[in-house]
């Protein structure tokens, strides 16, 4: 019962043969009822089976069990598969013109139509194809990144309306069907049927049985009894131009229309049938509407007629590049749909720019910030692909994945360039040594930024006015928003085009924002501390830590707050790395409150003859404070200049690592295997009004340098110690530091000795004791930890 009926299998349609605009007989695309179940339990002869990759598996468990109401998005996924099909193969035969073929073959179209009677729909492109390898591969055996994405996402209740963006968007014509055949003809292999019913395997085979594609795909989705609602071709149609309207290739359905037919004229309609389509093929390009038009000149005839059902393809959408209009023609509604065709976004676009560029390098281009980052935009951020920015050479696609076209910072701009000046029919590498894609770089960099600054300064606009409690002319609220939602989603960007880009630097560090101690909650920007800053400040001070907290509570910040200085409060891990390239802005330097050397700018005379003073009298502690410590780390040992309350602190020498750094390369050393983590060099800045402070100084004077006592030696360490941890490093000498600490708790305690009596023989001396316990223990195991955690 499982053998192949051939003849029960529809074939492919007779219409797709005869080309557009043709009309047949409606009774041709009736077949036999089929059951889906029998179509779905056939095994072909000959077929081989495969086991889904397991990750694709459960993806197409939870599709096919999903509950999600937005069937809708399978046809969109499928069409636009078929219109990459379509472009690999276009930008092949520039090259290979004998790639494309000929007749019927060479038509690059997508055609739809349905079998109603087996609720069957058929999506049809002659695009590049598909191999048995490639079927194997890319429909199945090879999980992409996005596959577990896609799974946790959903997991997490993600939307299925994602799907295209992780990469697995066929996957979901499981929604609307429980079994689906994909016939497929490349070039370089015979014609292959995939087959599957979602159950953890597919099948395989030689396609023995259905029309030759001559090239291209054919995808037979068995509804799903529930998803009967996509076998009227009102649906489809809404569909297709709903989401598919700005896809580069004319996309077909066949629908089936009522017409008026002579009746005496039977004999003679077969000739007609003949000219009619003769004539059609001399005016192909016209399509649908003269078939209107002929039907009405046959109605005006006043003769006898019959009406009958014919078959036609309707053009269902204006396959005309949208970036060749003029942008005052095209409506904003149109620009946010054809963003969803480019992009597998399925949210509106939060800003856009459609310009041309006129001179030596002549394009058209349409630029989209879009309005969230891809799930995994920042990781592996140097070795992905950039495909956001599809290069098209006189209308024809090239390529979507060119680092010729935009810096990788900017690599989330989605959109179409497309330029008469560069050549055609060259080779992918030919092209990209194209001197006029650097222009083209250049001038897109420029576009893109300026609508990113557009938005930033609105948003610095609708913040001022807020403050001036004004409301004359202010920005809408959705305008006033946009910087935010930008800087939420893309500011790792700005941050690394400061670093990556040193020709827009200064443009890019105006985009950025911060948290700083005048801030509160709100993001601020370098301008706006600028404006704030203290007459006679010189420079901008930061810091960077864990978390704002950490940073406002750190003592390296004690006395510029205390004195009414603004710090910038850095915490991603990116920020010191863009520190490291960002030296100043606008004439100002920017100073790192944890290194060495802070001077504030405000000192008078007589503070400057104080820090003179205070240097002398301390000048024995310092140098003998550097002896005791006795690590090749630490420089010197120094008067602070911004401790307020804190017996010491200890800074990074001017070119060393901060302590935020330290933390964060010790985590990539660790993370990275084999990687080295080198600790730069330290300067311990003391409180010369601290009492721990003046008391250590005191017990020095007292003694002489051989005669200093254990305790002060080890207060002096201890100081040190405790300065490191909180100033954000990890001592060295964890054991010796504490050690310390017992040894103080030692004296607070009132305590003689902190040696501890073991009774080295105390297990041997009692066996029997020993066998009880380890009965107890079987039962009681948790309670010994949960005890011993509590002591801890
Ligand atoms: N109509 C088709 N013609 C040729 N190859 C196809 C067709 N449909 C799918 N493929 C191949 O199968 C692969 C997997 O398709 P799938 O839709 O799951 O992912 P994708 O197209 O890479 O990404 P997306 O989901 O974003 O469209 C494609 O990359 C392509 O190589």
């Amino acid at each position: 019962d499982t053998t192949i009926d051939a003849t029960a299998t529809p074939k492919v349609d007779n219409g797709v043969a005869s080309g557009h605009a043709t009309t047949t007989d409606a009774t041709s695309i009736h077949r036999e009822k089929e059951s889906i179940s029998n179509t779905a339990n056939r095994i072909r002869a000959g077929a081989e089976e495969f086991a889904f990759q397991a990750e694709v598996s459960r993806l197409m468990d939870i599709i096919i069990n999903s509950l999600y109401s937005n069937k809708d998005i399978f046809l969109r996924e499928l069409i636009s598969n078929a219109s990459d099909a379509l472009d690999k193969i276009r930008f092949l035969s520039l090259t290979d013109k004998a790639q494309l073929g000929e007749g019927e073959t060479a038509n690059l179209e997508i055609k739809i139509w349905l079998d109603d009677v087996n609720k069957t729909l058929y999506i049809r492109d002659r695009g590049i194809g598909m191999t048995k390898d490639d079927l194997i591969k890319n429909l199945g055996t090879i999980a992409k990144s996005g596959t577990s994405a896609f799974l946790e996402q959903m997991q997490k209740g993600g939307d299925m309306n994602l799907i295209g963006q992780f990469g697995v968007g066929f996957y979901s014509v499981y929604l609307v069907a429980d079994y689906v055949e994909v016939i497929s003809k490349h070039n370089d292999d015979t014609q292959y049927i995939w087959a599957s019913t979602a159950d953890g395997s597919f099948s395989i085979s030689e396609d023995k049985e259905n029309e030759q594609l001559g090239r291209g795909t054919l995808i037979k989705i068995h509804l799903k009894e529930e998803a009967q609602e996509y076998a009227t071709e009102a649906k489809l149609k809404e569909l297709v131009q709903r989401y598919s309207e700005f896809i580069n290739f004319p996309i077909y359905l066949q629908t089936e229309k009522e017409v008026e037919v002579p009746v005496e004229e039977e004999a003679e309609e077969a000739k007609e049938d003949k000219e009619e389509e003769a004539e059609e093929a001399e005016e192909e390009d016209e399509g649908a509407e003269d078939d209107e038009q002929e039907t009405k000149e046959e109605e005006e005839k006043p003769k006898a007629t019959r009406k009958e059902k014919r078959v036609e393809w309707d053009l269902l959408n204006d396959n005309k590049a949208i970036w060749l209009r003029k942008p005052s023609e095209v409506t904003d509604e149109e620009y946010q749909k054809f963003y969803k065709a480019v992009s597998k976004d399925y949210s509106d676009a939060l800003s856009y720019t459609h310009f041309r560029a006129e001179g030596d390098v002549e394009f058209r281009s349409i630029l989209y910030i879009p309005s969230i980052s891809p799930y995994d935009f920042y990781d592996k951020y140097y070795e992905k692909a950039q495909n956001g920015l599809k290069l098209y050479v006189r209308r024809v696609f090239i390529s979507d994945d060119m680092k010729e076209l935009i810096p990788r910072y900017l690599s989330f701009v989605k959109g179409i360039v497309d330029s008469d000046t560069l050549p055609l029919n060259v080779s992918r590498e030919m092209l990209q040594q194209e001197a006029a894609l650097k222009t083209i770089k250049k001038k897109v960099v420029r576009k893109v930024l300026d609508i990113i600054k557009k938005m930033s300064e609105t948003e610095v606009k609708c913040k001022a006015m807020e403050e001036k409690g004004e409301t004359e002319g202010k920005p809408t609220e959705k305008d006033c928003g946009q910087y935010g939602k930008f800087w939420e989603q893309f500011g790792r960007s700005i941050k690394l085009g400061i670093i990556e880009d040193s020709t827009n630097r200064n443009r890019l560090a105006k985009l950025l924002r911060v948290y700083t101690s005048k801030s509160g909650d709100k993001l601020t920007t370098l301008d706006e501390y600028i404006s704030r800053m203290k007459e006679g400040q010189k420079s901008i001070y930061y810091l960077a830590g864990a978390s704002k907290e950490e940073v406002a509570n750190s003592p390296h910040l004690e006395r510029l707050l205390r004195k009414g200085y603004e710090v910038i409060y850095f915490t991603d891990v990116l920020d010191e790395y863009v520190m490291g390239h960002l030296l100043d802005y606008d004439d100002k330097k920017f100073v790192n409150a944890s290194k060495d050397d802070l001077k504030l700018s405000d000192k008078d005379e007589v503070e400057k003859k104080k820090d003179k003073e205070l240097k002398e009298q301390f000048k024995d502690l310092t140098k003998w404070w550097k002896k005791v410590i006795d690590d090749s780390r630490l420089q010197a040992v120094k008067i602070s200049n911004r401790l307020a309350t804190t017996p010491c602190v200890v800074v990074s020498g001017k070119y060393g690592q901060s302590a935020n750094m330290e933390r964060i390369m010790r985590a990539q050393a660790f993370s990275r295997s084999g990687g080295s983590f080198t600790p730069g060099q330290r300067v311990l800045e003391i409180n010369p009004r601290h009492p721990l402070v003046v008391a250590l100084k005191d017990k020095l004077a007292a003694a002489t340098e051989d005669t200093v006592d254990e305790n002060t030696i080890a207060s002096a360490r201890l100081l040190y110690e405790t300065a490191l941890l909180e100033s954000g490093f990890v001592p060295d000498d964890a054991k010796s530091f504490s050690q310390r600490v017992y040894s103080v708790l030692k004296g607070n305690m009132g305590i003689k000795s902190l040696e501890v009596q073991l009774d080295d023989d105390e297990a041997a001396e009692e066996p029997a004791a020993a066998e009880a316990t380890a009965e107890e223990t079987v039962t009681s195991t948790p309670e010994p930890d949960a005890e011993a955690k509590d002591e801890l």
